[in-house]
């Protein structure tokens, strides 16, 4: 790869961390005057069937690719993402950066050599952004632990959230988050607002970019060097500590036919993905959101309702336990309710019923409150 080619910046991070709403930042402030100035072209991975998320990233037509249906870093060969890549790289779309986003139980390590094992010469591995979401970083390492390994190869940490933690918890998880990784770069945010030269160089004819190597005396530009060289001695680092990442998934090995692949967070995980033409019934349609059945961890998706005052899209997200709801407008496209479940031992029929049961009925124009299920979850902030 050629050290002048296009980089490539991998963000990862657990499900519902905030990777969509940090790509939304960065294709919103990465491209304005005064800022980087640069033209982002972005890869979306999704879990499930339907990629919600790139209904949710902002904008520029020419520069999303959506990789749906399964796990990216096990779901795509070198010659899918190559074909995506090549996409975006065409000359008229005038490319600076891409940005691939991962899904929420991808593993970094298997992204990151998927990026750099590319034939193409026109790119180059910019590094690997790790969204840590502060509510749940406590209990998302408790059921998984091994995301302190995707932790430990990331470049740049991004602790998000942080409006949801009191100051002394979020010094404790910064705390831990030094501990598993040492030499990154960490940034305390709400709503991934990362100022965009961390992760890529300013677009300018005599940009003289700083060769940042990762250290800990604050936030750097990302480096492809440095990463290989701090990704292979994390790695052995956690080995000689003899830390519990003994059964980390090594995805050479996933690949190779007759060689059992390990542990790894999305052969755990399954997606149930509803959708309908016919408007929703919003107190119902809070409720599931609100109790969620068994199992089921992230919740995410568009929503239509028939209700005078309420006819916008409605993007709905569940994650652990918190809800939240957006609107903006169609912006012509079709009215439609997409929603897709995610997590480890979910019963698709029951996620099917209870969102069939959520279709709007002739009950639901009678309930005039029944708006207030689904608004009270407007965000404040
Ligand atoms: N309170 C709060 N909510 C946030 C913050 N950042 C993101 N969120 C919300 O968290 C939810 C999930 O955010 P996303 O950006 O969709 O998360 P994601 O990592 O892309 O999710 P997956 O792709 O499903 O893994 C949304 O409701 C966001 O609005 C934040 O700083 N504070």
């Amino acid at each position: 790869m050629s050290r002048a080619g296009v980089p490539v910046v991998v963000v990862a991070g657990f499900l519902g961390s905030g990777k969509t709403t940090l790509l939304n930042h960065l294709l919103r402030e990465g491209g304005r005057a005064g800022s980087v100035g640069a033209r982002i072209g972005v890869l979306v991975n999704d879990f499930g069937a339907v990629n919600i998320d790139a209904m949710l990233v902002a904008g520029q037509s020419d520069g999303a690719v959506s990789l749906a249906n399964g796990c990216m870093c096990c779901s795509v060969d070198r010659d899918g993402l190559d074909a995506a890549l090549s996409t975006l790289l065409r000359p008229s779309a005038r490319i600076d950066v891409i940005v691939i986003e991962a899904s929420g139980i991808a593993e970094p390590r298997a992204l990151i050599r998927m990026v750099t094992g590319s034939d193409d010469p026109r790119i180059r591995y910019g590094g690997l952004v790790y969204v840590v979401d502060a509510a749940l970083f406590a209990r998302t390492r408790h059921e998984y632990p091994e995301i302190d390994l995707h932790i430990a190869v990331a470049d740049l940490v991004v602790l998000n959230k942080i409006d949801l933690v009191e100051p002394a918890a979020l010094d404790d998880i910064r705390m831990v988050l030094r501990e598993l990784n040492p030499t990154a770069a960490q940034i305390s945010v709400i709503d991934a607002r990362v100022d965009p030269a961390m992760l890529f160089d300013p677009v300018a004819p005599d940009a003289d970019a700083p060769d940042g190597s990762g250290d800990d005396a604050g936030p750097v530009q990302l480096t492809l060097d440095a990463l290989l060289h701090d990704a292979g001695r994390r790695d052995s680092a956690n080995q000689d500590r003899g830390t519990a990442h003994e059964d980390e998934h090594d995805h050479e090995d996933h690949h190779m036919p007759g060689v059992h692949g390990h542990r790894h967070l999305h052969d755990e995980f399954t997606s149930v993905e509803f959708a309908s033409t016919a408007p929703m019934d919003p107190r119902r349609l809070a409720r599931f959101l609100e109790r969620p059945p068994v199992g089921c961890y992230r919740i995410k998706g568009v929503a239509h309702f028939d209700l005078p005052g309420h006819r916008q899209r409605h993007i709905v997200h569940g994650v652990g336990g918190f809800v939240e709801v957006r609107r903006d407008s169609w912006a012509g496209q079709a009215r439609q309710t997409s929603i897709v479940a995610i997590g480890t031992g979910l019963d698709r029929d029951e996620v099917l019923i209870v969102l069939g049961a959520a279709v709007a009925d002739d009950a639901t124009a009678d309930d005039e409150h029944g708006i207030l299920h689904i608004t009270r979850h407007l965000p404040a902030r």
